[in-house]
């Protein structure tokens, strides 16, 4: 007869970590650097109080955060790997990136060249197949969401706006509307879609160190976004020209879909692979 092993998975508490440095602050509460007291194993501990969640309107969006990023593993996506809570704070056990935050780096250096900026979108193309491919739009793709793992590789995270698709956004946008896609501004339906023009988006920031719709006003930056009104500074290669073109369309079907983008020749070209690096 079968003899049931009983497995025990014991919850992890507060009390099983040491809590180090803080990391910084997210939206709704202070991250810190802590370590399994067991296993020394290195996580990153995201608080985030009951009463604000509670004021913000927020405990649905931060459900479907932890839901998502629970379930989706992926080399290239922040991984969760518990969450528990107090009388007062919810607890989110999440996997600490070494090298910090992506916008960080782009602020230091100003823009990225190809090599660099293709690298990453690489990354980011093969992390949004992997969502799309379990149904899951992010829907906020921006170097803030992006962190660097030990070996620089990107990790995106905060998936607080994710949905499965097709939706209808519901809660209002906070933060910057510059990588907003058409269908949302103008409040239509939309699908996966949103993803790939948050990706030429993202693109045209890594070369140039600012957003392609970026101006002084919102009513000007949904007039440029409404119109796909955008140009280039002369340092942009052909290359990335022609990549970001096929991705910030304003009829969501007619973009470049990301099995095109992968093989695309600026990709081809410039994103340096594993393979690349690893030595026979
Ligand atoms: C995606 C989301 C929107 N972003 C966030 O949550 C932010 C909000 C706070 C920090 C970060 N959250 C995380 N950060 C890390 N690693 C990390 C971050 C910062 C540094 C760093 O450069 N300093 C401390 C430097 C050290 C030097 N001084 C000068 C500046 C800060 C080094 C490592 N791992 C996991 C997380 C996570 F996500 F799991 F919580």
């Amino acid at each position: 007869q079968s003899n049931n092993v009983e497995v025990e998975v014991e919850d992890k508490k507060l009390e099983d970590y040491d809590i180090g440095k803080p990391l910084g602050r997210g939206k709704f509460g202070r991250v810190y650097l802590a370590r399994t007291k067991k296993e020394h194993f290195f996580v990153a501990l995201k608080t985030l109080f009951k009463e604000q969640l509670r004021k913000d309107n927020m405990a649905h969006q931060l459900r479907r955060e932890i839901e998502i990023q629970f379930r989706l593993q992926h080399k290239n996506i922040l991984r969760l790997y518990d969450y528990f809570d107090d009388e007062h704070r919810i607890f989110l056990v999440l996997e600490y990136a070494p090298r910090g935050e992506l916008y960080e780096k782009l602020k230091k250096v100003g823009r990225f060249d190809d090599m660099k900026a293709a690298t990453y979108i690489r990354q980011m193309i093969a992390a949004l197949k992997f969502c799309h491919e379990n149904n899951v739009i992010h829907r906020d793709i921006k170097p803030e969401n992006i962190l660097l793992g030990y070996h620089g590789e990107l990790k995106i995270s905060d998936f607080g706006w994710s949905v499965h698709a097709p939706s209808q956004r519901r809660n209002t946008m906070c933060g910057t509307i510059d990588y907003l896609p058409p269908e949302i501004v103008l409040r239509q339906r939309y699908d996966h879609n949103v993803d790939i023009w948050c990706l030429g988006v993202l693109t045209y920031e890594f070369l140039c160190g600012r957003p392609p719709f970026e101006s002084a006003d919102m009513q000007t930056t949904y007039d440029h976004i409404t119109h796909v009104k955008f140009s280039y500074p002369n340092y942009v290669s052909d290359l990335a020209k022609d990549f970001i073109s096929k991705l910030l369309i304003f009829k969501p079907e007619n973009r470049m879909q990301l099995i095109e983008a992968e093989k695309h020749d600026w990709i081809k070209q410039f994103a340096i692979t594993e393979d690349d690096v690893n030595y026979r």
